[in-house]
């Protein structure tokens, strides 16, 4: 693997408006950390990369589905083994009762080892402080000082990246990720909840199929590992870009397996579209509420010039009440373009709202209804979704709303730790997961 060479087509970016960048108060200090970063050894492999680009042209052409999940925001402190594998563990249950459920082949994606940048809204918190913008440019501490956007982070979130990919590869390897280990995955505050209880009905079934083909003499090896990805929003191109790397003459985010555009940062004639344009991973880009299917178009165009199936994740966002009216004119128009195009939904971004007790929250019923309104969309037109993104954490967190719980407005202030927007904890997530697979069924 080769250093950054210098292709002005790579630096295009810098020309034009970058919207939601940092403002580091000191360039010294900033050029000095990108020299660093631009000389660290890649987070993740090219090969891994061409692998899940092939992964992903398998959910295009509707022959897998693709399950993306992790915390709303990654922070240092809680880059533990303990939260890693929790996590993990979390996506690995999915993806079985996924798998077993409908019968499909599961690509599994975390938003992990790397999601430390935040998009925001306001430039100001609540208190009047600078909002926090991820563990990568500030701190969540509510002090002034600590929330001044400090490029010494960027180095901090290339060390907890590698340093997560680490263990990430390590648990999907074996051990961790074993099918046999299915059970464990389950975890104690689950076990007993209904979706957990189902969740041990279909991990007994995995036993006996294990059993029959070790009986049979059936070689195992592939059930023993898992192939697992990494993922975040590409926000601070300062960081992408001092994190590309070239091989065999092609320029890789070498930050994460996959990388996307936000919603807020999707301008055609913006530096996120066009700096993602020009790198060889597998992209995503969120399309949200006002998303026409022009735009959508062109996006497709611009970002799969190529038309390389599985290249191109759009990653719809539009809410439970918009979704069956604003997602069929863009997926015909896309359609007919002739790309092919992973079609992936998130069901989060759209469901925000303040509940009555004063947290940002999501209720579960409209988290599955834009789902169930993904999947109406798909059917009605032939097209296959591909696959899901959302929020959530392998900790019994109380974030989002109802579930078999039933997590109320008052409810939310027992465990409510997230660093930005509210998860899905492992119970609602399973559930999500059960019903994913009926609706993949029918
Ligand atoms: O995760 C996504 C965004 O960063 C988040 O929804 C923005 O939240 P805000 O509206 O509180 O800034
Ligand atoms: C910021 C995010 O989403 P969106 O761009 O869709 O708002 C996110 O997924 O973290």
């Amino acid at each position: 693997m080769n250093l950054p060479q210098s292709a002005p087509a790579a630096d295009r970016w810098r020309e034009l408006p970058a919207a939601q960048q940092p403002t580091w108060p000191d360039r010294a200090a900033l050029d000095s950390v990108l020299t660093t970063l631009s000389t660290v050894p890649p987070i993740v492999a090219p090969s891994e990369v061409d692998e899940l680009r092939g992964r992903l042209a398998e959910v295009a052409q509707g022959r897998a589905f693709l399950l993306q999940g992790g915390d709303c925001a990654e922070t240092f402190d809680l880059n533990t083994d303990a939260h890693l594998q929790s996590t993990t563990r979390t996506l690995l249950q999915m993806a079985v009762v996924l798998t077993y459920g409908a019968s499909v082949p599961v690509v599994k994606v975390g938003r992990v080892a790397g999601q430390y940048a935040k998009p925001r809204s306001s430039e100001l918190d609540a208190l009047g402080l600078p909002s926090y913008r991820g563990d990568m440019i500030n701190s969540l501490e509510p002090v002034a000082e600590k929330r001044v956007h400090d490029p010494n982070r960027l180095v901090r979130a290339y060390a907890n990246s590698a340093a997560a990919m680490n263990m990430i590869r390590a648990y999907a390897r074996g051990g961790l990720a074993d099918l046999h280990a299915v059970h464990d995955w389950n975890k104690d505050f689950v076990a007993s909840s209904p979706a957990g209880v189902r969740y041990e009905v279909i991990a007994r079934e995995i036993d006996r199929a294990l059993a029959f083909m070790k009986a049979c003499g059936v070689d195992d090896t592939a059930l023993r590992g898992v192939e697992l990805y990494s993922s975040h929003e590409a926000l601070v191109l300062d960081y992408e870009a001092a994190l590309l790397r070239h091989h065999e003459g092609r320029p890789f985010a070498a930050s994460a397996h996959f990388v996307w555009i936000g919603e807020r940062t999707r301008q055609l004639d913006g530096a996120h579209v066009e700096f993602m344009s020009r790198i060889a991973n597998p992209i995503g880009v969120k399309i949200g509420p006002t998303t026409t299917p022009e735009q959508a178009t062109e996006l497709v165009e611009r970002l799969d010039p190529d038309g390389v199936p599985g290249r191109l994740t759009l990653i719809s966002r539009m809410g439970n009440g918009k979704i069956r009216d604003v997602l069929p004119a863009i997926v015909e128009k896309v359609t007919a373009s002739g790309h092919q195009v992973v079609w992936q939904c998130d069901p989060m971004h759209g469901n925000t709202h303040e509940s009555s007790t004063g947290y940002k929250t999501r209720h579960f019923d409209r988290v599955v209804d834009e789902v169930l309104g993904f999947f109406d969309v798909h059917r009605a037109l032939g097209t296959w979704p591909g696959g899901i993104h959302v929020e959530l954490t392998g900790e019994d967190v109380t974030e989002c709303l109802g579930g078999a719980m039933e997590i109320s407005d008052e409810d939310l202030n027992s465990r409510y730790e997230t660093a930005c927007d509210p998860r899905l904890n492992t119970g609602q997530s399973l559930e999500l997961a059960f019903l994913v697979a009926e609706m993949l069924r029918g």
